[in-house]
């Protein structure tokens, strides 16, 4: 994320035709509706002249409820915020005479504001009554309807004062006030832009009556408004400079007005943001370019001071931000980056953020200068000095070089590109013969983008799924052999997750089993993780390497390659970790429980009998890494059926494991445990010093079963410490009374408790061992 502060545009030209741009366009439209009379009938009242009759506006406001806004997701009534009677539509009609006016009306509008007049439509939407203190305070207009891009306001001519229309975009701001309406001469109506904000002064005197409309753009055949028949020679000229020298880094033209998800079509697009991203749009085609539309967001973060803090240094400069006086320091950290794309019909991309850099952004108000959407400052905590954080948003039109597509999207979120990835190449096999190599073409300069990309994985967050996980089935039917290289290369530096059971086998299938072995190999060959700690293999590679073992084939490159990797699998899986093992808590498998049934079938369908013996003595060995449990038991009952089913008898390996797991079993469970005759318990506590000493005494007592050790603080918890180290078969509480206050043990069976647990689960074990004929 680069910095723009204080450097100017990169493209002056750019800039310099979206000022110019920006500085043209029209955001609200006002004039004299012709028709006088608009033919008003209200349910429940029937014809309502206006001006209104005396009497009239009583009645018309208790045939109304009072006006809600929107707040978020939610419509509120608050007469705060709003002060405004109204009618829904279902409750009065109009005159065709004024309908007709309202629609020359919206013309007049849509040529103002740079629509397309033939396409624009007013929906009619509410009726307000605004009463003498009437008002709606600043608000921007939620979008009704899918493709409205525009309210229109008529006022009927009716006396009234105040109830001025002010509408504003970015730093402009125009005033309405309805003139012939508010004198009860003639209508007037005002339209703007539905992402202004606007807001009614309050009425002062007299009754303001309006007819609010919903201006919608009907779709159309796909016209591209204004686009220049040859798009301007300098812009053509900029873009294609900024690119040759960036090819990555997307062009950015910032719009001027906000838009929602499905505003983000050049069709729907407002004022000079049309024009603006006509002329990029036809000018980045003869560029050689593509050209998307984006939200684009910044996300600032810089240190902040308090005001009576002292301490601050850097870029002072002093904010107010909710009333508080603030000074922001030095920048933390400025994130920069679109996301939710659409092409320029408004189809929405699927991939997902894209890191921008602040000097390619080209917009009329300077990044610097954007208004925060939201703000928060956090004060000391302690741990972190202040921080005041800042999100900016914006839409806008995004331009990169067509060949370096892939490069771009794939940047900031490849999973999220992969779905895109799957449906190109699955809509292979329905191109026409005579396009299908270049589209195939297409799909691997896509598939080496998301490779270069891959993101990292790793096997112990393989919770859920993922769209990569979707990646290897779609690249096999590309039929590419560097490809699949690269990606398996790939793979071995950054991802452990993404499964690859059926995807390795397939690979060397196809392409001959010698055919990726130094990749393969790499894939699981020992490594450390950052601390130089060795990394367990990855269950995942234990997976596939089941498969490749277990293909039924005599091809000579075959066994050759199963052997090595075989090979390099055993001795990483019984490679001793310097580290210290900690107790482990012991109710689910470990990685290497769980991969342990995969890596025996490897090694016997291979036939790597010596590698098989191997594995089986280190796990024997490692009875805390492979508990009988979680790891021994389960693969026994796992492996002995498949073995069964595979060599048509009991692998004779796996048969001597079987033996000695049920002999150790069998000796385990031969007598079931006896509860204590007495009080005396294991006395285990290794520690030497006087409180320890004290407690072993008391555990070997036979008639004691409390005992009592007055202790200070500190001793007493290096007592505790000891009992619970040692799981002795005491439970404790404090006596508060004494100087120094009293440890109080009080005997229990735990040991016993929990030797009948484990004499249960052996007996258990045993029953669900495999029998062996
Ligand atoms: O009465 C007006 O002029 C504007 C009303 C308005 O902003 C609204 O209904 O959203
Ligand atoms: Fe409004």
């Amino acid at each position: 994320m680069g910095k723009s502060r204080g450097k100017s545009s990169p493209v002056p030209a750019l800039a310099a035709a979206v000022h110019a741009a920006a500085r043209s366009a029209k955001f609200v439209v006002d004039g004299a509706l012709p028709a006088a009379d608009p033919g008003l009938v209200v349910e429940g009242i029937g014809p309502v002249p206006v001006p209104l009759r005396r009497g009239a506006a009583k009645a018309l406001v208790a045939a109304c409820h009072a006006a809600p806004y929107g707040k978020g997701t939610q419509t509120l009534v608050d007469d705060r915020v709003r002060k405004t009677f109204e009618l829904d539509p279902a409750q009065f009609s109009l005159g065709a005479g004024w309908t007709a006016a309202v629609a020359d009306a919206t013309r007049t509008a849509a040529q103002a504001l740079g629509l397309p007049a033939d396409r624009l439509e007013a929906r009619l939407y509410k009726l307000l009554v605004y009463e003498k203190g009437g008002f709606f305070l600043p608000h921007r207009d939620s979008e009704k309807h899918d493709r409205m891009v525009a309210s229109l306001i008529a006022v009927l001519p009716n006396p009234f004062e105040g109830g001025t229309l002010v509408v504003r975009h970015g730093p402009a701001e125009e005033k309405i006030p309805f003139r012939d309406a508010a004198s009860g001469t003639g209508a007037w109506f005002a339209a703007f832009y539905a992402d202004c904000e606007h807001e009614v002064a309050r009425v002062t005197a007299g009754v303001r009556i309006a007819l609010a409309y919903n201006l919608v753009l009907a779709p159309g055949a796909a016209v591209r408004p204004a686009t220049p028949a040859a798009p301007a020679d300098a812009l053509v000229e900029a873009i294609g400079s900024w690119v040759a020298r960036h090819p990555t880094k997307p062009l950015v033209f910032a719009l001027d007005h906000h838009y929602t998800q499905r505003g983000l079509s050049l069709d729907l697009l407002k004022g000079a943001d049309r024009t603006l991203a006509a002329g990029v749009a036809a000018a980045a085609g003869h560029a050689g370019c593509l050209v998307h539309l984006a939200q684009v967001s910044r996300h600032l973060t810089n240190s902040a001071f308090d005001e009576y803090d002292r301490y601050g240094y850097g870029d002072r400069r002093t904010r107010l931000q909710g009333g508080q006086q603030i000074r922001v320091g030095e920048e933390i950290e400025d994130e920069l980056y679109a996301e939710e794309w659409a092409d320029l019909d408004g189809k929405k991309q699927s991939w997902g953020a894209v890191a921008l850099d602040s000097v390619a952004v080209v917009s009329a108000t300077p990044l610097d200068d954007w208004k925060p959407t939201a703000e928060e400052y956090e004060g000391y905590t302690g741990n972190a000095g202040n921080t005041l954080d800042r999100w900016y948003h914006r839409s806008a039109v995004v331009v990169w070089p067509r060949d370096r597509h892939y490069d771009v999207v794939t940047r900031g979120h490849a999973a999220a590109c992969v779905p895109q990835f799957r449906s190109m190449v699955k809509g292979l096999s329905k191109t026409p013969k005579a396009k299908r190599d270049a589209a195939r073409g297409e799909c691997l300069r896509f598939a080496r983008a998301l490779v270069a990309n891959w993101p990292h994985r790793y096997a112990h967050f393989r919770e859920g799924t993922s769209p990569c996980d979707q990646f290897p089935a779609a690249l096999l039917a590309l039929h590419d052999r560097d490809a699949v290289a690269a990606f398996l290369t790939v793979l071995a530096e950054r991802d452990e997750a993404t499964p690859l059971k059926t995807f390795v086998a397939a690979a060397c299938r196809e392409f001959g089993w010698d055919a990726f072995e130094r990749e393969l190999k790499l894939l699981i060959s020992p490594r450390a993780d950052q601390y130089g700690h060795r990394r367990d293999l990855a269950p995942r590679d234990l997976e596939w390497l089941a498969e490749v073992c277990g293909e039924t084939t005599h091809d000579p490159e075959w066994r050759l390659l199963v052997g090595e990797l075989c090979r390099v699998a055993v001795g990483r899986f019984c490679e001793r970790d310097a580290r210290p093992r900690w107790g482990r808590d012991c109710t689910t498998a470990t990685a290497a429980e769980k991969s342990l049934p995969d890596l025996l079938r490897a090694l016997a369908a291979a036939g790597r009998d010596d590698d098989f013996a191997r594995v089986i003595r280190y796990v024997r060995e490692s009875p805390s890494d492979f508990t009988l449990d979680y790891g021994q038991v389960p693969a026994l009952k796992e492996l002995v059926p498949w073995s069964r089913e595979r060599f048509g008898s009991v692998y004779p390996p796996l048969r001597a494991w079987l033996d000695a797991v049920r002999a150790e079993l069998e000796r385990a469970t031969a007598a079931e445990p006896t509860p204590p005759a007495d009080w005396a318990r294991p006395a285990t506590v290794e520690c030497r010093c006087n409180f320890c000493t004290q407690l072993n005494t008391f555990l070997a007592d036979p008639a004691a079963g409390v005992g009592r050790i007055p202790a200070g603080e500190d001793s007493r918890r290096h007592v505790i410490q000891q009992v619970e180290r040692h799981r002795s078969d005491v439970t404790h509480r404090l006596e508060r009374t004494g100087r120094p206050y009293t440890l109080v043990l009080t005997k229990t069976t735990g040991s016993y408790d929990r030797a009948v647990q484990r004499y249960k689960t052996d007996c258990r074990l045993l029953r669900e061992l495999p029998s062996a004929p």
